[in-house]
């Protein structure tokens, strides 16, 4: 996310600064109207029409984001809010009632937090003359706690914080701006974007211009505000930004200098931070070691106060927690709270019942059995990590592809060997510690991809020719599944299950779990295939547009013609290219489809050496722009491919 801290001129404040809505309320059926802790300001059209988009989020932020009908009595509920934490609000959401109350508890490097001081001391200095305008740009992933940073800092120094939360495009629909912005020939549905655009500038400009209302017990010494500007929290939620400025992010700008204010990468170019003279601070995400801290700070003070209604995880179960949310303390937060429910508790062993199917309960109970290795306890993370609001259970690639070519398996227990009749005594394996389906699925790549990487990785795993043989076959086999086009999209996901159980099956030496020797450390590597088609895709085109008047097909365009124009005009040349075999590139394949990698790469083996230059070049007497820099191999661009090629991964097995 980013958010930006624009720092207003003038403003009033108060000790009434605690109107933001907490998280889930309409989750929790608006019980949580007592735990308000900063003002919030919205656009006049988001403030009456939120409430529709409220319901549909039920991660914490953004029900605290969403006012909705929270909105409509505002100020009641200001007036008898108390201090989260207080004996009523049970369901309350933890992250609010928890929230950090001081610096010392934010779970955020100190570092950091000084350095957001160190900026806001300067800006907030009421004697300064800089009198408004500037910026803040805090970076980080969701949940790192930008905001709660911000929102300690400036209670000490009682400053009025204004936020804008973005308005959801349905909310345009019946707006005003549909009949004067749309425009029937746009494919971009410009009314919406204009109206998001509309809206966000009217906020900006009325944020600077207007005063908070006086309320009793303002304290109208203060004179600074702070406009907290949530841009996008992830790229998941893009829609917490106006749209239009992705498209336009010159818009972006034009509004933030027009209203007085300054503005990362893509929204806030280098040349823009400079210009409008932007202080970014990045944020990291929570440290593992802050985390669990504020959640056994958080999990004791609630099952004390539960009196045992409520069952918090222990202490392992909070580190999976922890691991889980990658660094969003709300996250965790949440799953904290979700988890320590009877209901959800249960719902949790039912899932757990459900994944019995798989193998995987006895991968958890071998990885548990073996002990502490790192390897056992990142396994068990990834095995328990679909709990209740954990974050995506995607496993890296790296991972995904160790636990295919490691291909863990345990033994039978006495008794529950099954029995192969003794012709097929040779396919007799120990049970297998991984659901090869299911890895693919986290590996959340294409099943084609997938197999690509495996193809170019598999034969250092094996110590047997033989099986190594039979390992090519079923990559064949593979590959021979899903060459039809017109079934190619039901035979994809068999593919990759003969791709991945083949490979497996076929690795003898690790067909016991008890010879499962350590394979040791092996450095996985990118696809050459990439490589290859990348510089294919790449010639080809090059040569489609200078040669299109011979209508050749993309085959024979770089397979003959091409290679016979360097034969004709540079016969030197082309000798020390000689041996340099053209059918290397695969001749059999549409180049236009050779750039979908995803639905491609399962059919290709890798292409051995380096055959960058089987296009040969075009003499300069060819070129009518003089050279051909795209068709070429470029040395540098393949230095840095290459670089970038050795993916050094962990040792996965440990034993
Ligand atoms: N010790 C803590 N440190 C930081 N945040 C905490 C802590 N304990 C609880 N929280 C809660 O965790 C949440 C952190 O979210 P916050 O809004 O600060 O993150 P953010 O980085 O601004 O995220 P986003 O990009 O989604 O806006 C807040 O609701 C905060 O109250």
């Amino acid at each position: 996310m980013m958010s930006k801290l624009s720092l207003g001129g003038k403003a009033s404040s108060g000790k009434i600064s605690s109107w933001v809505q907490p998280s889930f309320t309409d989750f929790f059926g608006g019980s949580s109207l007592n735990s308000f802790s900063s003002t919030k300001l919205l656009p006049r059209e988001s403030q009456s029409k939120v409430q529709s988009s409220s319901s549909s989020d039920i991660g914490g932020k953004k029900q605290r984001k969403r006012k909705g009908e929270a909105q409509t009595s505002k100020l009641d509920r200001d007036v008898f809010s108390s201090r989260p934490g207080s004996q009523e609000n049970q369901d309350e959401p933890w992250v609010d009632v928890h929230a950090p109350q001081t610096q010392a508890e934010l779970a955020v490097h100190k570092k950091k937090v000084e350095e957001v001081e160190s900026w806001l001391k300067v800006h907030l200095d009421l004697k300064s003359t800089n009198k408004g305008g500037a910026v803040l740009l805090l970076t980080g992933p969701s949940g790192c706690g930008k905001t709660a940073t911000v929102r300690i800092l400036t209670k000490d120094v009682c400053c009025h914080i204004q936020e804008w939360s973005n308005p959801t495009t349905a909310e345009y629909k019946t707006d005003d701006s549909f009949r004067d912005n749309f425009d029937p020939s746009s494919r971009f549905n410009s009314f919406h974007s204009s109206s998001q655009t509309a809206a966000f500038q009217e906020f900006l400009l009325r944020a600077n211009k207007y005063n908070r209302l006086q309320m009793s017990g303002d304290d109208r010494a203060q004179e600074r505000k702070i406009i907290l500007v949530e841009l996008f929290p992830d790229f998941v939620s893009l829609k917490d930004f106006p749209n239009q400025f992705y498209r336009q992010p010159g818009c972006l700008h034009d509004i933030l200098s027009l209203s007085g204010d300054t503005s990362s990468r893509l929204l806030f170019p280098k040349n823009v931070q400079e210009e409008l003279s932007i202080h970014h601070i990045s944020f990291n995400p929570v440290a593992p070691t802050s985390m669990l801290k504020v959640l056994s700070r958080i999990a004791t003070i609630e099952a004390n106060k539960s009196a045992g209604r409520i069952s918090v995880p222990d202490k392992a179960g909070l580190e999976q927690l922890c691991s889980g949310s990658s660094g969003d303390i709300r996250s965790a937060i949440n799953s904290l709270q979700f988890s320590s429910f009877t209901d959800f508790s249960l719902e949790k062993s039912l899932w757990s019942c459900k994944k019995g199917k798989s193998s995987k309960p006895a991968a958890k109970s071998s990885t548990r059995a073996k002990g502490r290795g790192r390897a056992s306890k990142s396994t068990d993370v990834l095995e328990d990590s679909p709990s209740i609001g954990g974050k995506d259970a995607s496993l890296f690639l790296f991972r995904a592809l160790g636990k295919i070519l490691y291909c863990k398996r345990e033994s039978y227990e006495a008794g529950d060997v099954p029995k192969l009749p003794a012709h097929l005594s040779e396919h007799q394996r120990d049970k297998l510690l991984v659901d090869p389906e299911l890895v693919i699925e986290r590996s959340h790549m294409s099943g084609e991809f997938f197999n690509l990487y495996l193809h170019q990785n598999y034969v250092d795993f094996f110590s047997d020719m033989e099986d190594l043989a039979r390992a090519s076959e079923y990559l064949s086999d593979a590959d021979f599944l899903t060459a039809e086009w017109t079934s190619r999209s039901t035979m994809l996901e068999y593919g990759s299950s003969v791709t991945t159980r083949g490979l497996i099956h076929s690795n003898t030496a690790r067909a016991q779990a008890a010879q499962q020797s350590s394979v040791g450390f092996k450095p996985l590597h990118k696809p050459h295939w990439l490589h290859i088609s990348k510089t294919y895709r790449e010639n080809y085109l090059t040569a489609q547009s200078l040669f299109i008047s011979f209508c050749l097909t993309p085959v024979s365009l770089v397979t003959e013609l091409v290679p016979y124009m360097a034969k004709l005009s540079n016969p030197m040349r082309n000798q020390a290219l000689g041996d340099k075999d053209p059918g290397l590139l695969d001749h059999d394949s549409d180049p236009d489809e050779t750039g979908k990698q995803s639905t491609e790469a399962g059919t290709r083996t890798t292409v051995p050496g380096d055959t960058t230059s089987t296009l040969p070049a075009l003499p300069n007497s060819q070129e009518p722009g003089g050279d051909l820099p795209a068709s070429q191999p470029q040395p540098t661009t393949a230095g840095a491919l290459l670089d970038d090629e050795d993916l050094l991964i962990e040792e996965y097995d440990s034993d």
